[in-house]
């Protein structure tokens, strides 16, 4: 029977999971060929992951389980309950001890270089978002693998970390988009509790929802804009942005407008804005394909 691989990547607020092919001819390559099936649940929402794995093992034998956590320790220790609960290590084909392996940022993954200054306080989410989103841009745009770029995750918190010559050069931390709306609701006494609404998102807004929405939305997309100008200030180079996160949707269409008045004024060439959906996994798929 085929060998299964199965990815978990644990966030803040959803864990997200992925099983692919380990032995497929192009699994190397182009990752989306050897992708079996995933799913995209809420923390604690377990039954839904045991019905996942339960289905992927009718496809082929799971042999390894590799997996990233940002979460509480909690949270890992069920999610590694759930695995041990399939009894793996009685297959001859699960080679590894730990019902999960969970990886660590490291200094170096293949040619790409981790220069925070303590290289596993950079969240494993944002490491492996960074390998995700190189990959993307040399293999699906097939740009040089030197050129600027920035991977945007718009999760619980934002994050948004630049790459050059292949080194993750830094990055910025704060507060995600419903982040920012619950602490205008806590800190104040008057200002409502909102969700999400584009139609909210104007130039100069006239009500206290829209004037909310507006202004945090343009705190998230201002923030990525700040490194994309930094970026280029320090390379010359306009990057290309990846964007992924579940809040994405709602801000990618200010970061478009924000690029497109200083492309123009600036002369510069267009920022080109990618929305990635599971730019972690990706990260993480690619490095197991080509690690062994
Ligand atoms: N359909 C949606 N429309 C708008 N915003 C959304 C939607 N779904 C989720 N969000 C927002 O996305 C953010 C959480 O994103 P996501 O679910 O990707 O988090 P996560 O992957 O668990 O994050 P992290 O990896 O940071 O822990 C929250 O701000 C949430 O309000
Ligand atoms: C910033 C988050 C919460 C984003 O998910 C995560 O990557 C994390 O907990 N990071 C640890 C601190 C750091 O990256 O510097």
């Amino acid at each position: 029977m085929d060998k299964i691989c199965i990815l978990i990547d644990s966030g803040n607020s959803r864990i997200k999971a992925r099983a692919f092919w380990l032995n497929h001819p192009e699994a190397e390559k182009n990752l989306d060929k050897a992708i079996i099936n995933e799913i995209t649940i809420y923390n604690q929402e377990y039954a839904k992951l045991v019905g996942f794995v339960e289905r992927i093992t009718r496809d082929g034998n799971i042999a390894k389980v590799y997996g990233v956590t940002v979460a509480t320790e909690n949270i890992r220790t069920d999610l590694e309950n759930v695995f041990r609960s399939f009894d793996l290590e009685k297959s001859k084909d699960f080679n590894q001890k730990e019902p999960i392996v969970w990886l660590e940022s490291e200094e170096k993954a293949f040619s790409i270089k981790n220069l925070y200054e303590n290289t596993k306080q950079l969240g494993v989410d944002r490491w492996f978002g960074i390998i995700g989103a190189h990959y993307h841009l040399t293999h699906h745009l097939k740009v040089d693998s030197n050129v600027a770029l920035i991977h945007v995750s718009f999760g619980t918190a934002t994050t948004v970390d630049c790459m050059h010559n292949e080194q993750l050069i830094g990055g910025t931390i704060l507060p995600g988009l419903q982040m920012m709306f619950d602490s205008l609701f806590r800190g104040t006494a008057h200002l409502p509790k909102v969700a999400v609404s584009a139609s909210d998102i104007v130039n100069f807004p006239l009500t206290t929802h829209a004037a909310i929405q507006t202004g945090v939305v343009c705190a998230q997309a201002g923030a990525v804009f700040r490194q994309i100008q930094k970026l280029w200030f320090l390379t010359t180079q306009v990057p290309y942005v990846f964007i992924s996160g579940g809040a994405k949707e709602t801000i990618v269409d200010e970061i478009n407008s924000i690029c497109s008045h200083w492309s123009t004024a600036a002369g510069l060439a267009q920022v080109e804005c990618i929305e990635l959906e599971t730019t972690v996994l990706d990260g993480l798929q690619y490095y197991v394909s080509n690690k062994g």
